[in-house]
């Protein structure tokens, strides 16, 4: 699992640490990991050495810059070229770290065709103290980087990506990679921070950083994670231990919604798919290992979970079923049009999880009297997962480029799985099958969400491999992803957080 800690965390911890070890420790910890990180690029880069590189490093006002700083004198005493833009005034540049890189053969520099000329551009512009976006005095630098060939290096953090929250309110460098010390940041873990940090590398400090410590604030999980939570049949195993879904979706208007949840749900790792709704003929039809029955949840029969919303429409049927579902007492996942529904009444049971998009989280946070637009809760998306968590009391799924579980208190879950490819028709309704399926499995809310948007996420890799795909192909590579999670299938080809 991929922790990140919160700022004030990080300070804490560094200040424990600090008082403990000689002065400068940390910092030449963190120097020589980023140092190494950069020696690797530059063999693997288009130079094939170090030696003769070229290497521009961006200097801001703290201790970021020192880092940055500390970092090219290492690789100008192994014969890179390295020069410093310093762009904040010489007393408040990094003292230490200017004089190391000086002593090293470094040189400071006030042209910005540096950085386009460069193989490699070191980003020490601001990390963790950094607020905003990027200044003025660093944007001709940047824009040059980002034009030219240089592979770029954030160091701890792209300046301009906010730690915290992964907001980029306006400017914000564009990293190849990104070195970061101790720990991982919210802000690297989340979109649009999460966009902008490129493959992030960690590089242990001595933080004491365990995930079972419970300090960390976001956590995104692997392969190994996921392994572990999915449910398994056992020997004595029949359809109703294993657990059996509900699914009220579709309507006249929309059946594939039904089709499509039903058709995730039955890969998902329950016993059995109890379908109601208007779409039966066609579920059975395209499904027939489905239970289908005409009335509503109440009369289904019992289930260990209930999916509601997919296609639902928003009539008086559609409000039975939302009402009849949450009064189960199982575990409920509302989507889609059971979310509209949701939000008039303003509140969910404790073992609910809502699944909405940026759209649908508007409607919910109205109806608990919050105003907020989608590129509100797109730009802050950890914020206002936790809100709604908060507000209606249960688990949250809030889809997006950068997929967030949270309940009202712990660690948010972000996805690291999740691709562009995803979004298209129904792949929604795959979502909310699976994850419904894994309620019924006996997955507790979070784990359940978490599970489903990471297995959703890899079978839109593996069935999109760069191509587009759709909602009925993204199902049909669920058993890929499931097997290739079990099988311990290296995760190291999802791009980190992306
Ligand atoms: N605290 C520690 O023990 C360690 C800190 N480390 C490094 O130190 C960093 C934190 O250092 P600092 O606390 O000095 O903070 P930063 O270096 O992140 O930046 C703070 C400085 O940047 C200015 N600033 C804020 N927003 C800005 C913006 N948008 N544009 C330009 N300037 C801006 C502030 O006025 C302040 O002077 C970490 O990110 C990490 O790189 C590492 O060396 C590891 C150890
Ligand atoms: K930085």
């Amino acid at each position: 699992m991929r922790c990140a800690h919160a700022v004030d965390w990080v300070r804490a911890a560094e200040g424990e640490l600090m008082a403990r070890l000689p002065e400068g420790t940390l910092m030449q910890r963190a120097a020589a990991g980023l140092a190494a990180c950069c020696v690797e690029l530059l063999v693997g880069g288009r130079q094939g050495r170090v030696r003769g590189s070229r290497v521009l490093v961006l200097v801001g006002s703290g201790d970021n810059g020192g880092d940055a700083l500390y970092a090219a004198a290492r690789l100008a005493r192994r014969g890179a070229r390295v020069r410093a833009a310093l762009l904040a005034p010489p007393e408040r540049t990094h003292a230490g770290g200017l004089a190391a890189l000086l002593a090293a053969g470094g040189r400071t520099t006030d042209d910005p065709a540096e950085a386009a000329s460069a193989d490699l551009v070191l980003d020490g512009i601001v990390g963790i103290g950094g607020r905003g976006p990027l200044r003025e005095a660093a944007l001709p630098w940047v824009d040059a980087a980002q034009a030219g060939e240089a592979l770029v290096v954030a160091v701890d953090l792209p300046s301009g990506v906010d730690p915290e929250t992964g907001a980029v309110p306006g400017r914000a460098v564009q990293a190849d990679v990104t070195v970061t010390f101790g720990t991982h940041k919210p802000g690297l873990l989340v979109d649009p921070g999460a966009s902008h940090a490129g493959v992030v590398r960690l590089v242990d400090i001595g933080l004491p950083v365990a995930p079972e410590a419970g300090d960390h604030v976001v956590e995104a999980l692997q392969h190994a994670d996921v392994a572990a939570l999915l449910p398994e049949p056992e020997a004595e195993s029949d359809k109703y231990r294993r657990g059996v879904v509900g699914i009220a979706a579709g309507s006249a208007r929309y059946p594939g919604a039904a089709v499509l949840a039903v058709g995730s749900a039955l890969r998902g790792g329950c016993g059995a798919v109890r379908y109601v709704g208007a779409a039966g003929a066609d579920v059975v039809r395209a499904h027939p290992e489905a239970l289908v029955g005409d009335g509503g949840p109440a009369d289904a029969g019992r289930v260990q979970a209930w999916v509601v919303g997919p296609g639902l429409s928003q009539d008086t049927d559609a409000e039975r079923a939302v009402t009849e579902a949450l009064a189960a007492e199982v575990p409920v996942l509302v989507d889609a049009d059971g979310l509209r529904l949701l939000a008039r009444r303003g509140s969910a049971p404790a073992n609910a999880l809502l699944t909405p998009h940026a759209g649908e989280a508007v409607a919910l946070l109205a109806g608990v009297g919050v105003t907020a637009t989608r590129e509100e809760v797109e730009g802050e998306r950890l914020r206002y997962a936790r809100m709604l968590a908060r507000a209606y009391g249960c688990t949250v799924l809030l889809k997006g480029s950068t997929t967030v579980v949270t309940g009202p208190e712990g660690p948010a879950r972000v996805n690291p799985t999740g691709t562009a490819q995803l979004a298209t028709a129904g792949s929604g309704d795959v979502l909310a099958g699976l994850a419904g399926a894994l309620l019924a499995a006996g997955l507790a809310p979070r784990d359940a969400g978490s599970v489903a948007a990471y297995l959703h996420g890899l079978a839109g890799r593996i069935s999109s491999g760069g191509a587009p795909t759709c909602a009925t192909a993204i199902t049909a590579a669920l058993p890929e992803a499931w097997r290739s999670v079990i099988a311990g299938d290296t995760d190291d080809g999802i791009p980190p957080f992306r």
